[in-house]
């Protein structure tokens, strides 16, 4: 059991062993289901991205797999270990980038990153290291006697995800883990996760913004009132909800109900964008209704945010 754990949490020869596995899980508050039924499963070294508008069920959804919330249907398995039974296992095994900025302010960089590899048992002899290691992949060596209080808001985001590293976890879930940055940061930061994702560390990232999905994970989930609407890569997810096409329509209210109604009736999804209809799978548009809808059309390529739109129903920033 020990040899199979190990081989599920350092992602060698697992052969597509999952490093996380959901079973029909349900999560309630009250009255209110924030998980509905989940299933989810992540392959070990792949980089899950976990879609979801406000509301959708993603932060609960990590907070079961760390055991800060306990399931009140299903199964839950993290690394081999089952959680919340042996959470303390998997907690040691996993790293956990949190969507608040939790750091010591008092401390240096280099302190709060000492703090975690002892808090992480990273073996007394080794821990100097790891905290050199960790300061590095964070681009902050530099800084490493910087108090965490004078650090940027973007060096701040890369200290807290180098504390979720320290001890090298086979598995490292995110949480919204550039929410509130300005662009250059996100981009900064998503270098930062692709590099995780190239070593082979099994990367769960929740967002909300579809670039950050479209650039770094190599599948997504689709999440929507606490359960995943669908799952695939980008490409095919765009594929088979929004085709290769999107035709835009702009103009007053009327003309975009008329193209609405106009798609509709041809059996065509369409979704609106302020002041615009957008017709998707475009490229199925028969010539009649091409004529019809007018010549007005703006053609683009259908995208990640279009089946964001049509599948959950929400606006995204
Ligand atoms: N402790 C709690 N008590 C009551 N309701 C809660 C609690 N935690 C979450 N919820 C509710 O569960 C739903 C799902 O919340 P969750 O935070 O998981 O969503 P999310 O997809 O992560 O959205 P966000 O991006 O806003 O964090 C929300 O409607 C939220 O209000």
């Amino acid at each position: 059991m020990t040899v199979q754990r190990h081989a599920i949490a350092t992602g060698e020869g697992t052969g597509g062993r999952s490093a996380i596995r959901l079973r029909g899980v349900v999560k309630r508050f009250g009255d209110f289901t924030a998980v509905d039924g989940l299933d989810l499963e992540v392959a070990a070294g792949s980089c899950l991205g976990l879609l979801g508008p406000n509301g959708a069920g993603k932060s609960t959804t990590m907070k079961l797999l760390t055991a800060q919330a306990r399931p009140d249907e299903g199964s839950i398995e993290v690394l081999g270990f089952s959680v919340p039974r042996e959470s303390k296992r998997a907690r040691a095994a996993m790293g956990v980038v949190p969507q608040q900025d939790n750091l010591d302010e008092e401390l240096t960089a280099r302190e709060n990153l000492e703090v975690f590899a002892h808090l992480y048992r990273v073996p007394r002899a080794r821990r100097r290291q790891a905290v050199d290691d960790a300061l590095e992949l964070a681009h902050l060596t530099a800084r490493q006697r910087t108090k965490v209080d004078d650090l940027s808001g973007g060096m701040r985001r890369r200290l807290l995800i180098a504390r979720g590293l320290v001890h090298r976890p086979a598995l490292v879930l995110l949480d919204e883990p550039t929410v509130g940055l300005d662009p250059q940061v996100r981009a900064e930061l998503w270098g930062l996760i692709d590099g995780l994702r190239t070593a082979g560390t099994t990367v769960l990232m929740s967002t909300h913004y579809i670039e950050e999905a479209e650039r770094l994970a190599d599948d997504c989930a689709l999440m929507s009132h606490g359960r995943v609407v669908a799952r695939g890569g980008p490409s095919k997810l765009i594929e088979e909800h929004a085709g290769q096409l999107v035709v835009e329509h702009y103009g007053p209210p009327v003309r975009l109900e008329e193209v609405e109604r106009l798609a509709h009736a041809a059996g065509l999804t369409t979704r609106r964008t302020g002041p615009s209809v957008s017709v998707l799978k475009a490229e199925t548009i028969p010539p009649s209704l091409d004529e019809e809808l007018g010549p007005d059309g703006v053609r683009r390529a259908a995208n990640l945010e279009d089946v964001f739109v049509v599948l959950t129903g929400e606006r995204v920033e």
